[in-house]
């Protein structure tokens, strides 16, 4: 075995690379189905959300823009400062546009929660969610998510554009970390 395959610092698979592509496909056609005829915006939170909007965005059959936001509230850790920061903000007008924030995972909804509160502030027509992953035994504030691919256990996952230090986001599929990573 190869000391520097990142697969063996995980602890188990939560999510397959076939079941990731099956969920972003089935997330895609309700996309497609919901935004008819309408000019959708599509913002993706960096860094965590590259994945899913790479591979969601190619999975639609419609016209889609789309924009990046970078936002952090995690730093290295595991937990959620709660204070969130614009590290890059939209080049995009929202003005009467159907907006979807694009997100890897919902985990206290901390950011997300003050994301959609932000962007509401600037006229949009419309503002929806959607995420790959939420942990709804984690969340600390009620938000109104139309498109959730999987609701998973409170554990801290990686893979997928999910780090732990900045580590781990290449992997396509989703795991837990075994714990001789964190020691
Ligand atoms: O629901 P919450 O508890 O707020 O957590 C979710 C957010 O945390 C992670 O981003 P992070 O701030 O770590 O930045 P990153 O996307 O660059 O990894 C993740 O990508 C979400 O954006
Ligand atoms: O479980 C997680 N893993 C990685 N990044 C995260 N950001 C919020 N929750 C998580
Ligand atoms: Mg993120």
């Amino acid at each position: 075995m190869d000391a520097n395959d990142v697969r063996d610092d995980l602890l188990h698979v939560l999510m397959t690379k076939e079941e990731v592509q099956e969920t972003i496909e089935s997330l895609a056609a309700r996309i497609d189905e919901d935004y008819k005829g309408k000019d959708l915006l599509i913002v993706a939170v960096l860094k965590g959300a590259v994945m899913v909007v790479a591979d969601l965005t190619r999975a639609l059959k419609s016209h889609v823009e789309l924009d990046f936001m970078a936002v952090s509230s995690y730093g290295s850790g595991t937990k959620s400062s709660g204070v969130v920061r614009i590290v890059k903000d939209l080049d995009t007008d929202l003005m009467g546009r159907d907006v979807l924030i694009v997100e890897d995972i919902i985990d206290s909804g901390l950011t997300l929660s003050w994301l959609k509160t932000n962007l509401e502030s600037r006229n949009p027509n419309s503002v929806e969610i959607c995420t790959l992953l939420r942990k709804p035994d984690a969340m600390k504030v009620e938000i109104d998510v139309k498109y959730v691919g999987k609701d998973i256990p409170n554990e801290f996952v990686v893979g997928y554009g999910l780090d732990y230090a900045e580590k781990y986001r290449n992997l396509d599929f989703v795991g837990t970390l075994a714990p001789h990573v964190y020691s």
